[in-house]
């Protein structure tokens, strides 16, 4: 008798179980459905950090596709024109317009270094958009770690350095002047060394002056407008906008040594600010005081 009303009592605890596991996923789909979006809405710090992430994320799942196609070449720089058109697309997703200006000024055939300011891991989408067939760009090690992307990146002839160990990064900047000019490769360097958020230029590393200087090859500047309008770290912003990306004259190194370095960074670093200032003055009511 009591075992029949076991049996009889489990189907109804099972759908009693079943109505509240139910009620558990439509309180999920809920969240998932209206507090999300509205949450998206109505905070601006829930909505840069969903932006933030998916642009993490949507990196790393980009490198899952790229992997097999660059390792058929295995590493080689070719591979970066893979990576460039699997990103040129986030632009749009964030509704991001990039307006380039001087592309005359990378008409040229040999190899170079271009160096451009950093403000953000958003500077890959101005990167992307403008980056020369067989350009690299010179980044910090510890992205080689970044699961899928660094492998992508490894792939792709990303040259990498220990910032920790000035000595080792030295050398791997000397030999890649020496692969610059037999593999006909060119490379991007930031020389603020660090993102930079303070709408400025920090002061300018000279790993990419000596490294143009030993190559004898020119130094192009490439200057990305400030992101302010539209991403902010501090203020957890990150709206639709514009972004201006310039190409400045190359500056010629034929000639000097590396007793020219410091004056050839500085003078690097004065156009890039003068025109970085311009550009933030460009800014609908923006005055150019807003640059330093
Ligand atoms: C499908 C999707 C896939 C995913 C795709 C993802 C793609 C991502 C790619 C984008 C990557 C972007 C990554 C950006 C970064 O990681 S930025 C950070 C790393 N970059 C740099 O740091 C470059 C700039 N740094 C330098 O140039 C530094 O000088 C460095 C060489 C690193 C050394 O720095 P540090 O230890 O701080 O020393 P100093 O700068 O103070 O230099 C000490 C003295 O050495 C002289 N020096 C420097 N370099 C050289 C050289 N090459 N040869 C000779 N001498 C050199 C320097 O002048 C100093 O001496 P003086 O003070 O001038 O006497
Ligand atoms: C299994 C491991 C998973 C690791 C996940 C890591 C998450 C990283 C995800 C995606 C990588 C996106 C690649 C963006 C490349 C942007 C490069 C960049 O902006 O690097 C910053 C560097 O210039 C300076 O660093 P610091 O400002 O000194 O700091």
């Amino acid at each position: 008798m009591s075992s029949n009303v076991v049996k009889a009592a489990s189907p109804l605890a099972s759908a009693v179980t079943g109505a509240m596991e139910l009620s558990v996923a439509q309180w999920l789909l809920v969240v998932c459905l209206v507090a999300f979006p509205l949450l998206y809405e109505w905070s601006v710090s829930f909505k840069y950090f969903c932006k933030m992430a998916f642009y993490n994320g949507w990196i790393l799942t980009l490198a899952i596709l790229a992997i097999p196609i660059c390792a058929v070449r295995g590493r080689n720089v070719e591979n970066m024109k893979v990576l460039q058109f699997m990103l040129l697309h986030i632009k749009y997703l964030y509704g991001i317009k990039i307006e380039v200006r001087g592309w005359e000024n990378f008409n040229i055939k040999e190899p170079y270094v271009v160096v451009s300011n950093h403000q953000s891991s958003l500077d890959l989408l101005g990167m992307m958009e403008i980056l020369p067939s067989r350009c690299v760009p010179i980044a910090k090690r510890e992205l080689m770690y970044a699961g899928t992307a660094g492998l992508a990146c490894w792939l792709a002839g990303v040259i990498f350095i220990n910032r920790k160990k000035t000595d080792d990064a030295i050398s791997v900047m000397t030999e890649a002047a020496e692969t610059m000019l037999k593999e006909d490769v060119r490379v991007w360097v930031f020389p603020e060394g660090t993102r930079n958020h303070s709408g400025s230029l920090l002061p300018f590393k000279r790993g990419a002056f000596h490294l143009a200087v030993k190559a004898q090859v020119p130094v192009i500047p490439v200057v990305m407008s400030s992101y302010k309008d539209f991403y902010c770290k501090k203020e957890r912003k990150f709206t639709t906008g514009k972004c201006t990306v310039r190409i400045l004259p190359g500056v010629h190194t034929k000639g000097l040594s590396s007793d020219d370095v410091p004056e050839l960074a500085d003078r690097v670093r004065g156009m890039m600010l003068e025109a970085f200032s311009q550009m933030s003055s460009e800014r609908p009511g923006k005055g150019p005081g807003g640059v330093h």
